[in-house]
């Protein structure tokens, strides 16, 4: 800001007034911006209209002293008010009047003399008017400056906050009071038969046009893995068949009252009411032999040589397979077993007897093992079931709540592909309920009918109940039993039941000019027949290599030759 003679000589008039009263007083008004006060105060000032230290406080001793001594108020009031009262002067008093006025108040306020102050700030105030024209400029920009500060000032109250809410209610008072007629509303005509415009017609064509979509929605949506699971209808032969074994989730009640003792382990491998010791009570002697460890193989180059038949248990990982081995012998706590996946770390061969072996084998899938280990135990089962030479069946386990994952799967495929003999055996049968158990049957059934190397039927257990265990045993110890005739030569036919279907089977596609050994598997309970040292039952004819006739079960005659 420049400072001229003028501005200076009226701006630091106006302390004069402060005269005689406390210094501070005045630097305290100063100190508000000069805008806020209507005028220009002069001196330098910071942003904030604050003046700045040194830049005008000796200035202003310096004016108090000159109008103390150049001033001759009395000789000069008069020719002061005349040339105030001039248009000119008028016009510019008009304009820079705020200080004038911001002055008289503060010598009212302050003011020990009233008297004097009041006359000699009219006298100041008379001198700042004076028609001088370096005044005349400052009183313009003076009047500038405060038309600006005015606007500001407006401004900001435009701006404030409690001004817009009046003017809003202003605003409102005024639209309502034209609002105040009342609206014609705008009907609009509806055509009846026109189905085009859904947000205008009564509704009726969006819900007709909803319900049919949902339907269509409905129908198209594919069917949940449990949905389809719920769907699936069990034969009566697997219904009846988890009845009499009493398969699935049973009360304690349920089994005493069938005659089974709940004090034994596996209670539902029993004859009812025997009081025989544990291994008295299985039925087939083959399983009656001392289970015994003779080999771990962690690598396919430890296996023990192949002497023996071999059955292995593989499946995933905590799915029960070294429960069964116990279960199967009836001799606990000789396979170890575990709640925690992963146990089994080897392939562990079990003699039973001098003429059978029992593998237990690592599981794969989910297990607390590092991701390589897992790996490792997954290839050597692969190598395992692919290339040993003595083995006779694979029981591939599956727990009958989950059902097949993608590693059974793989496992399967590859044992068709080196054509090594499976069979599905479902395990932990206690923990789901008896149509569950029908229908993971009936699933896997259905889903593996086209698989050559799979041995029917899907067997059914529960290593805690002893549900099913019999029937496995069964089916089992016939592999050791019948191997000579295997070795014969002679083609051996298997003729399965399949829900109410018969199913004749070229065992190791061995061409087969007549039946000379045939088996019938009523749902895991076989009926073994022989006839002229083989086991004959008619039912099924072979004509030719792969080829077969599928006989129907009220076709089938049974001969009744023991
Ligand atoms: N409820 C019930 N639990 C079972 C059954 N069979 C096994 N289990 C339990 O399942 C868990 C795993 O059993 P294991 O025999 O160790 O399973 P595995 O397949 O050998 O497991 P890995 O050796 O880890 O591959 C154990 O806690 C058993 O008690 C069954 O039939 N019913
Ligand atoms: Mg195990």
């Amino acid at each position: 800001m420049s400072k001229k003679p003028g501005l200076n000589l009226k701006l630091n008039r106006k302390p004069k007034i402060a005269m005689g009263k406390p210094k501070n007083y005045i630097n305290r008004e100063d100190t508000k911006p000069s805008v806020a006060k209507g005028g220009v105060t002069g001196g330098k000032s910071n942003s904030n209209g604050r003046k700045l230290k040194g830049a005008d406080d000796g200035r202003r001793k310096r004016v108090d002293s000159d109008q103390l001594k150049s001033f001759k108020i009395d000789r000069n009031l008069e020719t002061t008010q005349r040339k105030a009262s001039s248009g000119k002067g008028r016009k510019g008093n008009g304009k820079a009047s705020p200080p004038l006025e911001y002055a008289t108040n503060t010598g009212k306020a302050t003011s020990r003399n009233p008297k004097n102050v009041s006359r000699i700030a009219k006298e100041v105030a008379e001198m700042g008017s004076a028609p001088n024209d370096s005044s005349k400029k400052h009183a313009n920009a003076n009047a500038n400056a405060n038309a600006r500060a005015n606007s500001t000032k407006r401004l900001d109250n435009s701006t404030s906050p409690r001004k817009i809410v009046r003017d809003k209610k202003s605003l409102k008072t005024d639209s309502e009071v034209v609002d105040d007629k009342p609206k014609k509303k705008k009907r609009i005509r509806l055509d009846p038969y026109d189905t085009s415009n859904k947000r205008l017609d009564d509704g009726t064509a969006i819900n007709e046009c909803k319900k049919d979509k949902k339907k269509d929605l409905e129908e198209n949506a594919p069917m949940s893995k449990n949905a389809q699971f719920r769907g699936i209808q069990p034969s009566p032969s697997i219904l009846s068949f988890v009845e009499d074994n009493l398969l699935g989730r049973r009360r304690t009640i349920e089994i005493q009252r069938a005659g089974y003792n709940t004090e034994l382990s596996a209670p539902l491998d029993n004859i009812p009411f025997s009081t025989n010791p544990e291994r008295e009570r299985i039925e087939e002697n083959i399983f009656r032999n001392k289970l015994e460890f003779f080999a771990a193989a962690k690598v396919s180059s430890s296996f023990p040589a192949p002497e023996i038949p071999e059955i292995a248990f593989a499946g995933r990982s905590n799915v029960g397979k070294s429960s069964l081995l116990n279960a199967l012998t009836r001799q606990w706590g000789v396979v170890r077993t575990s709640d925690k996946p992963g146990h089994t770390q080897s392939i562990n061969f079990f003699k039973l007897g001098s003429k059978f072996c029992l593998v237990d084998l690592p599981g794969y899938g989910f297990a607390y093992a590092k991701e390589e280990v897992k790996e490792a135990w997954e290839d050597l089962v692969k190598e395992y079931v692919s290339t040993r030479i003595g083995l006779k069946r694979v029981c591939l386990l599956i727990d009958t709540k989950w059902g097949m994952k993608p590693r059974d799967n793989e496992l399967i495929d590859l044992m068709e592909r080196s054509q090594t003999k499976y069979q599905i055996v479902l395990t932990k049968t206690d923990t789901v309920f008896p149509i569950d158990v029908a229908r993971r049957a009936m699933q896997i059934e259905e889903s593996l009918t086209a698989n050559r190397s799979l041995v029917q039927p899907v067997m059914m257990v529960s290593s805690k109940s002893g549900a099913g265990i019999r029937s496995l045993r069964t089916v089992l110890s016939k592999i050791a039993r019948y191997q000579g005739r295997e070795l014969d030569g002679g083609c051996i036919v298997w003729v399965l039941v399949i829900g109410d279907l018969l199913r004749a089977l070229v065992d190791d596609g061995k061409r087969a000019g007549a039946i000379t050994m045939a088996i019938e598997v009523r749902m895991g309970q076989e009926i073994l027949r022989r006839k002229n040292g083989y086991l004959v039952q008619m039912g099924a004819m072979v004509f030719g290599e792969g080829e077969c006739l599928i006989v129907r079960n009220e076709d089938f005659r049974e001969d009744g030759d023991e």
